[in-house]
């Protein structure tokens, strides 16, 4: 019997203490301390500093490419900290605010060789903890024993590594009728993951035949789009098209997926606006902020449709990635039911760029 918390329940501490500014220790053959670039405080970076040693920024290969710093491990770099960094320093590789009006240093001194293993492991775990990507790294000659010592979450880097590409099982918590504006006949169904994460829901219309292709819309959380009426996006009317069609046809299953900022959180998606509004593109801002285009993962949406008992869709959509998501994830997508609605001129540049960058179909 043991009550000490397995890899999936230690990853959830070690992202709520990243989102502190709490380091968190990896230990394998090479241990290292971690913390996330985005929260560190300066009394934190002294004491890593005090350490000794040779403190890295891990950043993705993403955000090196706008830095003009080598990315030697391929999808990272290793930016060797100077002696004399301040928090404003590592603020500024991490976050792009400030690029255009302060254009960096450089160049950078990027560590080469060795093994990156942790350090992919810690920007994995700033982006699943919906930070900024980018980590202080610095080798432990005694992980273990450092993490005991300082009471940090010490994670296993061998099981911590496969375990933060996993996407976590969802189970069923509760579901109950909810009529809607679109429909009576509306069911709101509560799924949530075992790693404590986000809840994703499922807006059940009428009663779907299980044995036969479902309307469905996979929508992912815009909480500008959906609940402020922003216009910089076409989320709200996407998500009020999709309910009107399914309560005009009285069946349908509208998955809302707390994905927001296609996958990257509300934070950084106002990141990526405020970065848009000095001249980036929605790709481009992602890319300067160390992010994919796009951070989703559809599955999830297949794993509700599966315990709910479907196993085919008409889908909702104009992207091709959820189409090939869903065909990939074992549901059968028998066609694609095209949803342009709510263009308007704060939108059509990235309707457009959409089109152009992400192969959305208009
Ligand atoms: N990172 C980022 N996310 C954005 C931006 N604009 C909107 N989003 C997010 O993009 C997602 C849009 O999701 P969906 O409506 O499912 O979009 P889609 O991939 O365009 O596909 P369909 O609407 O099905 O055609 C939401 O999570 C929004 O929060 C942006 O400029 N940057
Ligand atoms: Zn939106």
């Amino acid at each position: 019997m043991s009550f000490a918390p397995d890899i999936t329940e230690q990853l959830a501490r070690a992202r709520a203490d990243l989102r502190m500014g709490v380091p968190v220790v990896f230990a394998g053959p090479s241990g290292v301390l971690v913390l996330a670039a985005e929260t560190l405080a300066p009394q934190r970076l002294a004491d890593v500093l005090a350490l000794g040693g040779t403190p890295v920024l891990a950043i993705t290969a993403r955000r090196a490419t706008t830095l003009k710093a080598r990315a030697y491990d391929g999808d990272l770099a290793r930016v060797i900290l100077p002696e004399d960094a301040t928090p404003a320093w590592v603020h500024s590789i991490a976050n792009p605010a400030d690029d255009l009006r302060a254009p960096l240093k450089g160049p950078f001194n990027c560590a080469r060789g060795g093994n990156a293993d942790a350090h992919r492991a810690a920007l994995r775990l700033t982006k699943s903890a919906r930070l900024l990507p980018a980590a202080l790294v610095l080798d432990l000659p005694d992980a273990r024993g450092f993490a005991a010592t300082h009471g940090l979450t010490c994670l296993d880097l061998a099981t911590a590594a496969p375990a933060l590409e996993e996407r976590s099982p969802l189970y069923p918590v509760v579901n109950a009728r909810l009529p809607m504006e679109a429909s009576e006949a509306g069911r709101l169904h509560v799924f949530r993951p075992e790693d404590g994460g986000e809840e994703h829901y499922a807006i059940e219309i009428g009663r779907p035949d299980r044995s036969k292709p479902v309307l469905t819309r996979l929508h992912s959380a815009c909480f500008t789009g959906d609940l402020m009426g922003s216009l910089k996006c076409d989320c709200g009317p996407q998500l009020h098209a999709a309910l009107a069609q399914m309560g005009a046809e009285g069946h349908g299953v509208l998955l809302y997926l707390n994905q927001e900022g296609r996958g990257i959180g509300l934070a950084n998606k106002m990141r990526a606006y405020s970065l848009q509004d000095q001249g980036f593109d929605t790709v481009e801002a992602n890319h300067r902020l160390g992010f994919e285009d796009d951070e989703r993962d559809f599955r999830l949406g297949s794993d509700i449709l599966k315990s709910m008992g479907f196993s085919a869709v008409r889908l909702l959509t104009n992207n091709p990635r959820k189409v090939e998501m869903m065909q990939a994830s074992g549901i059968d997508v028998t066609e694609r039911v095209p949803l342009a609605v709510g263009e308007n001129r704060h939108n059509s540049a990235y309707l457009a760029t959409k089109a152009a960058k992400s192969g959305h179909l208009l």
